[in-house]
C-alpha cells in the first residue's frame, strides 16, 4: 500500500530521510530523475524533439536532471527555464550547474513566451510541483497557457502538473498534461475527478523511499496495490465444500429493473460464492430463473417490489446478504427494508436503492453498524450527506460518516474511496472509464456480497471487491472500450484471479 502524504508533510519526510540514510537531497532529486527517464525511455524514441519548460524550485531541479539524463541517452532535448533562476532551490542551481554545455537552454520571459515557436513531439513539464501555493500568474501562467493551447504534443507533468495544489482543489489555471508522473505515491489532489482532466493518465514512480519509512508518516490515506489485494484473500483447501464458499442472499428488483439483481448475483456466483439466492418480488420468478439456473430463487409477498418481511431466523441461514440493486424507492420497499435491517444483524452490504431509502428516512441510519458496507456512487451520497461544494469535501465527509455510523462507506468513482470507521481511507488504483456503464455498481455489490460470504473481514471483503473490481473492467475493457457493459465485466471477474494468482 502507498501511503498518500499531504504535501506539508513531504518536506519534512524527505529532510528525515536524507539524514536517516546519510544520503544527499542531490541523491534523492537523482533517484527522481532516473525513475522518470527509465519509464520516459521505455516510451519514447530518440528522434523525438522534447522541450522540458522547468520552475526555480525542486521541480525544476528535477526538469534539469531528467535533461541531463535525456541527454546523455542521447534524446534531442531543450529545456526552458522560467521564474526567479537566480535565486532557485540548491539542488535546481545544482542540476543547471550540471547541464551539459551543448544541451541548449533557453531562459524565457514573459514577452518571449509570446511569440517563442514550440515544435515538439514532447513537452515535459517541471515548473512547479507540490511547492506552489498560491494561483499561477506572471510567466508561469503565460508559459502554462501557451502550452496548454499546443496540439498533436504529448504533454508529460513531473510529479504533479504545474498550478495544481498538492493537497486542495485547484483556483485558475494549471498544466492540461496528457500524463503525470508522480514520485513515490500519488499526491491527494491527483485522485479528485475536478482534476481528471490536468493529470490525464496517472503513473507512480518509486523513487526509493521504503515503505516503513513512510510509515512514520501516516495520515491513515492509501493507494492501493496489487500486493496489499493479493494478501488478503482467504485460500480454500483441496476439501473445500460449497458451505466453505458461502450461502449468500442478494434482494432487491422490482418490476422493470429486476436486471440489476441478476448482474450482482451473477456476479456473486463468478466470485465464487458457494450458493446464490437471490430475493426479488414474485414477478422477478420467470426472469431470474430463467436468465440465472445457478441460482435459488424466493420471492416476497409483493408482486412488483419487494413488500412485507422476513423474519430473522429465515435470514440468519445467510452468511452475508447483499441488498438494493433494482429494489425501488416507494413506501412498500421502504417498509420492507426498515423490517429487514430489524432482523438481520449479519454481514451486509447496501447499495443503489437501498441507500436512496436510506437518505429518505435517516432513522434507518441507527441501524447502520460495523457489518454494514455502504457503496454509494457520488448522487447517493450527497443524498445521504447533502450537497457538497468539491470532491475533497466528499472524502471528508464519507469518512466522517464512517467514523460516525461505525459502518464501511465505499464512495465509488474513478479511485474509488473506501472509508474506514476507525479513520483510515483507501483509494482504488484499478478501473476506468469503460465502467461507466448501466450495472456496473450491482456487479460489485454481488462481489463484495460474496467475499463476505466467504468469510472475508468486513475490511477485506470491500478492499478486495473494489479492487477486483477495477481489475475485471480493465479486462472487460481491453478489446471493447466504449462498448463495454456490465455482464463483461462479470465475465472477467474469474480472470482476475488468474492476475492474483489465487485459485
Ligand atoms: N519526495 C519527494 O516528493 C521529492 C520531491 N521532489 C520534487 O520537489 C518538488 C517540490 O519542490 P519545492 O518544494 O522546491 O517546490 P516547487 O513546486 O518546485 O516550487 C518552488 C517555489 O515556487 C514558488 N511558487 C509557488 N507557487 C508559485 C506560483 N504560483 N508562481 C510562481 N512561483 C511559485 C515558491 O516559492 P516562493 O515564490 O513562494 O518563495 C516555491 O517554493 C516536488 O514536487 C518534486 O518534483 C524530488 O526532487 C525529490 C523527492
Ligand atoms: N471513470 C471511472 N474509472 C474507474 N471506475 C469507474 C469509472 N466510472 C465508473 N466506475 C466504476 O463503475 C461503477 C459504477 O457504479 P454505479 O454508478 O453504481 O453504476 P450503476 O448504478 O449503473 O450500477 C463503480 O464501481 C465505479 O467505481
Ligand atoms: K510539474
Amino acid at each position: 500500500m502507498l501511503e498518500i502524504i499531504s504535501g506539508r508533510s513531504v518536506k519534512k519526510l524527505d529532510a528525515d530521510f536524507i539524514s536517516d540514510r546519510g544520503i544527499t537531497s542531490h541523491r534523492l532529486m537523482e533517484n527522481a530523475a532516473q525513475a522518470f527517464c527509465d519509464w520516459f525511455e521505455k516510451k519514447y524514441h530518440r528522434n523525438d524533439r522534447i522541450g522540458i519548460c522547468c520552475g526555480h524550485g525542486n521541480n525544476g531541479g528535477d526538469g534539469l536532471a531528467i535533461a541531463r539524463l535525456l541527454w546523455r541517452k542521447g534524446f534531442d532535448v531543450v529545456v526552458f527555464l522560467v521564474g526567479d533562476h537566480d535565486n532557485a532551490s540548491a539542488d535546481c542551481r545544482l542540476n543547471r550547474e550540471l547541464l551539459p554545455d551543448k544541451l541548449p537552454a533557453v531562459s524565457l520571459t514573459e514577452e518571449d513566451i509570446q511569440h517563442i515557436e514550440f515544435d515538439f513531439d514532447v513537452i515535459i513539464d517541471a515548473l512547479l510541483g507540490i511547492g506552489v501555493n498560491r494561483p499561477l500568474s506572471g510567466d508561469f501562467l503565460a508559459l502554462v497557457k501557451r502550452l496548454n493551447r499546443l496540439i498533436h504534443v504529448n504533454k508529460i507533468a513531473v510529479d504533479i502538473p504545474s498550478g495544481l495544489p498538492s493537497d486542495e482543489c485547484v483556483e485558475g489555471d494549471a498544466f492540461i498534461a496528457d500524463i503525470t508522473i508522480s514520485f513515490q505515491f500519488p499526491k491527494y489532489s491527483l485522485l479528485f475527478p475536478e482534476h481528471a482532466g490536468f493529470v490525464g493518465h496517472l503513473k507512480v514512480a518509486n523513487i526509493g523511499i521504503s515503505q516503513p519509512f513512510f510509515g512514520q508518516f501516516s495520515e491513515g490515506k492509501y493507494y492501493l496495490q496489487y500486493k496489499d489485494v493479493a494478501k488478503r484473500h482467504l485460500r480454500f483447501g483441496r476439501f473445500s465444500h460449497k458451505g466453505d464458499f458461502g450461502k449468500v442472499l442478494v434482494c432487491g428488483g422490482s418490476y422493470g429493473s429486476m436486471g440489476a439483481l441478476k448482474m450482482a448475483a451473477t456476479a456473486s456466483l463468478r466470485t465464487g460464492s458457494g450458493l446464490v439466492t437471490c430475493l426479488a418480488p414474485k414477478c422477478g420468478m420467470g426472469i431470474l430463473q430463467s436468465s440465472l439456473p445457478e441460482a435459488q430463487v424466493l420471492t416476497g409477498e409483493g408482486e412488483n417490489e419487494l413488500a412485507g418481511s422476513v423474519d430473522s431466523e429465515s435470514l440468519s441461514r445467510f452468511d452475508a446478504i447483499g441488498i438494493g440493486p433494482g429494489m425501488g424507492t416507494s413506501q412498500t420497499s421502504s417498509c420492507f427494508l426498515g423490517k429487514f435491517l430489524e432482523n438481520y444483524k449479519g454481514p451486509l452490504v447496501i447499495d443503489a436503492d437501498g441507500i436512496n431509502i436510506l437518505a429518505k428516512q435517516p432513522g434507518l441510519l441507527n441501524y447502520l453498524n460495523e457489518n454494514v458496507i455502504l457503496t454509494p456512487h457520488v448522487k447517493e451520497f450527497e443524498r445521504l450527506v447533502g450537497p457538497c461544494q468539491n470532491h475533497k469535501e466528499r472524502l471528508d465527509k464519507a469518512l466522517e460518516f464512517s467514523m460516525k455510523h461505525g459502518c464501511i462507506l465505499i464512495l465509488k468513482g474513478a479511485h474509488t474511496a473506501i472509508s474506514l470507521p476507525n479513520g483510515k481511507q483507501y483509494f482504488n488504483s484499478t478501473g476506468n472509464k469503460h465502467m461507466a456503464t448501466g450495472g456496473s455498481g450491482d456487479v460489485l455489490t454481488g462481489m463484495i456480497t460474496s467475499f463476505l460470504g466467504q468469510g472475508y473481514s468486513v475490511e477485506n471483503a470491500a478492499v478486495c471487491g473494489v479492487y477486483q473490481h477495477g481489475l475485471a473492467g480493465q479486462i472487460a475493457s481491453k478489446n471493447r472500450l466504449r462498448g463495454t457493459i456490465a455482464s463483461d465485466i462479470v465475465e472477467a471477474i474469474p480472470r482476475t484471479y488468474i492476475l492474483l494468482k489465487i485459485d
